[in-house]
């Protein structure tokens, strides 16, 4: 799915309106109608919605939602925020509608006193602003803001949470911006929804569809993608009657050290699992019986060193290297990881120390094959890339890296985003906190490697990887809680994540 800035969205609702063709009214009828559906499915005619409603469209939602829902028997309340100005458009239509359905009371409020009284057991419905913000919230907007966010009660935004810009935040002012329990958005998730220090103000968001027009979609151009199922089952690999295990490549990895071993045998499981045809660990002298026992589908290349990566094997065999997790810094390492860079031409995956070893020599970052993919997580980006004051300045930094060194970034989060040279970055929806355990970054390693050895391309190998990465998590946490979940259960999960992506 694409991802549009509100400015774009905007474009696709005009052209909805024109080429569908559908009224603005109708349209907002619409789209009320999916939220009025939620609600209904949430909440109790026992409990008072209590709506707070802006001068655009988006109080124009609010309107129609409380008629909508009146009309239902649930007991609603209208506050219209008064900017001395008369509605136009459909949200006069809808205040008018109000008026003659006789059914809410009504109010106008010009100042933070007319603030209506609430019970404990009240919903809030945000309708002040949505994708029409045009700067941050001030004055008695923000102040209503304030005390809808000193109360306890429940608070559902229509569309974006007030005052939240759809995109860039750096420049707002975080306390006049409404802190939504749910945020429940027309058609496309919006990019800030992405972005961690956001959860604050969005609470648990969904899209609801309103059937925006697929013409006006397609013909809208963006950088930025909402990765889903449909997309990555074209990027899975399939085996074919005839095919055999050099069919599936062979895969080098290079992982784990005295004490780290853990690191290469769940990278070596992870990869083994995503199809690989072979697989060769690269392991210091004493990992040798430990990737031995652990992992015996994995061929072994010992290292000369007891404890550490120092050195590399003849690469003729390998149509792919993984490199990183667990190898330590030392100074031999980083010898053998500059040589390994320089003589491997394909492309790679390179996760933990191999990109802390990086960010002390970036020179190296030139030599890297093309089309690489490196897997940070935020603190070995900023080490790599340098500090940036939040996530969409993080996304840029991102970007402009993938393009620079020709290379695929994979920052890596509750919605890991992965950004390709040509500019476009994809957002992964699939994973959850459970993952948030030791060693889950070792299975991403695994399963990106895997894939690339099988020759899937590596833009594809690195967005397919993190979504089945995800996607086994999701099946582990549903089996085992995000409590219990340890980093081998996401592999052993794997399988029945390829199931479903069938
Ligand atoms: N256009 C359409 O067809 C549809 C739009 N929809 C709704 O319309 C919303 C967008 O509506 P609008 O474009 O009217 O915009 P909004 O309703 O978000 O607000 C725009 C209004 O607020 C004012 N404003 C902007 N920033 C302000 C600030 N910081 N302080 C005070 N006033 C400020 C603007 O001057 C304008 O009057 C969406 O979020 C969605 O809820 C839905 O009804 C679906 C269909
Ligand atoms: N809250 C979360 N929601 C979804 N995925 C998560 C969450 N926390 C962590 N993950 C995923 O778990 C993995 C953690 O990787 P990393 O930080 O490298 O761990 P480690 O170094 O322990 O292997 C990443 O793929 C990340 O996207
Ligand atoms: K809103």
């Amino acid at each position: 799915m694409k991802l549009f800035s509100t400015k774009q969205i905007a474009g696709i609702d005009s052209f909805t309106i024109e080429h569908e063709p559908v009224s603005d009214i109708d349209l907002m009828e619409r789209a009320a109608l999916q939220i009025t559906n939620w609600l209904v499915q949430h909440f109790s005619t026992e409990q008072k919605m209590v709506f707070f409603a802006g001068p655009g469209n988006n109080g124009g939602d609010a309107l129609a939602i409380a008629r909508q829902l009146a009309g239902l028997d649930y007991q609603c309340e209208v506050c219209l925020l008064d900017f001395r100005k008369e509605l136009k458009g459909s949200p006069a239509t809808n205040w008018k509608r109000l008026q003659e359905q006789g059914k809410v009371a009504l109010s106008k409020i010009k100042d933070v006193d007319g603030f209506p009284k609430v019970a404990a057991n009240d919903v809030l419905l945000d309708g002040l602003f949505g994708s029409g913000l045009s700067r941050p919230l001030e004055g008695f907007p923000a102040e209503i803001v304030h005390k809808m966010n000193a109360l306890p009660n429940t608070t559902v935004a229509i569309d974006i949470p007030s005052g939240l810009m759809g995109e860039n935040n750096s420049e707002n002012i975080l306390e006049n911006i409404v802190r939504a329990d749910f945020t429940l958005t027309f058609q496309f998730p919006k990019i800030s929804f992405l972005f961690a220090e956001n959860e604050l103000f969005t609470g648990n968001w969904q899209v609801l569809p309103i059937g925006l027009h697929p013409g006006g979609i397609a013909k809208t151009p963006s950088d930025f993608f909402f990765v889903e199922k449909e997309d990555v089952k074209e990027m899975i690999p399939r085996r074919t009657k005839f095919s055999h295990k050099g069919t599936f490549g062979h895969a080098l990895l290079v992982a784990g050290s005295y004490g780290k071993m853990g690191a290469s045998v769940l990278a070596s499981k992870a990869c083994l699992r995503s199809g690989v045809g072979l697989l060769t660990s690269h392991v210091p002298r004493l990992g040798y019986s430990i990737i031995q026992t652990a992992v015996p589908e994995a061929m072994v290349s010992i290292d000369e060193h007891d404890s550490i990566f120092t050195g590399i094997p003849d690469l003729t065999p390998f149509n792919a290297v993984g490199v990183g997790p667990g190898i330590g810094r030392k100074k031999n390492t980083c010898k053998a990881l500059c040589d390994l860079i320089k003589q491997f031409r394909s492309p790679m995956v390179l996760d933990a120390d191999a990109l802390n070893i990086l960010s002390e020599n970036k020179e190296l970052l030139r030599e890297l094959p093309e089309n690489s993919i490196l897997t940070p997580h935020p603190g070995e980006f900023e080490r790599l890339a340098g500090e940036t004051a939040d996530s969409w300045e993080r996304i840029q930094v991102q970007r402009q890296m993938a393009k620079e060194f020709r290379v695929i970034v994979v920052l890596k989060g509750a919605f890991t985003s992965v950004a390709l040279p040509d500019g476009r970055l994809f957002f992964n929806a699939t994973g959850n906190p459970g993952m948030a355990t030791a060693g889950s970054g070792d299975s991403l390693t695994g399963i990106i490697l895997g894939l690339l050895a099988q020759r899937v391309c590596p833009e594809y190998a690195a967005i397919a990887g993190v979504f089945l990465h995800g996607l086994a998590g999701d099946i582990a946490a549903g089996r085992i809680s995000e409590n219990a979940l340890i980093a081998g259960d996401i592999t052993n999960c794997l399988g029945k994540a390829f199931l479903e992506l069938k």
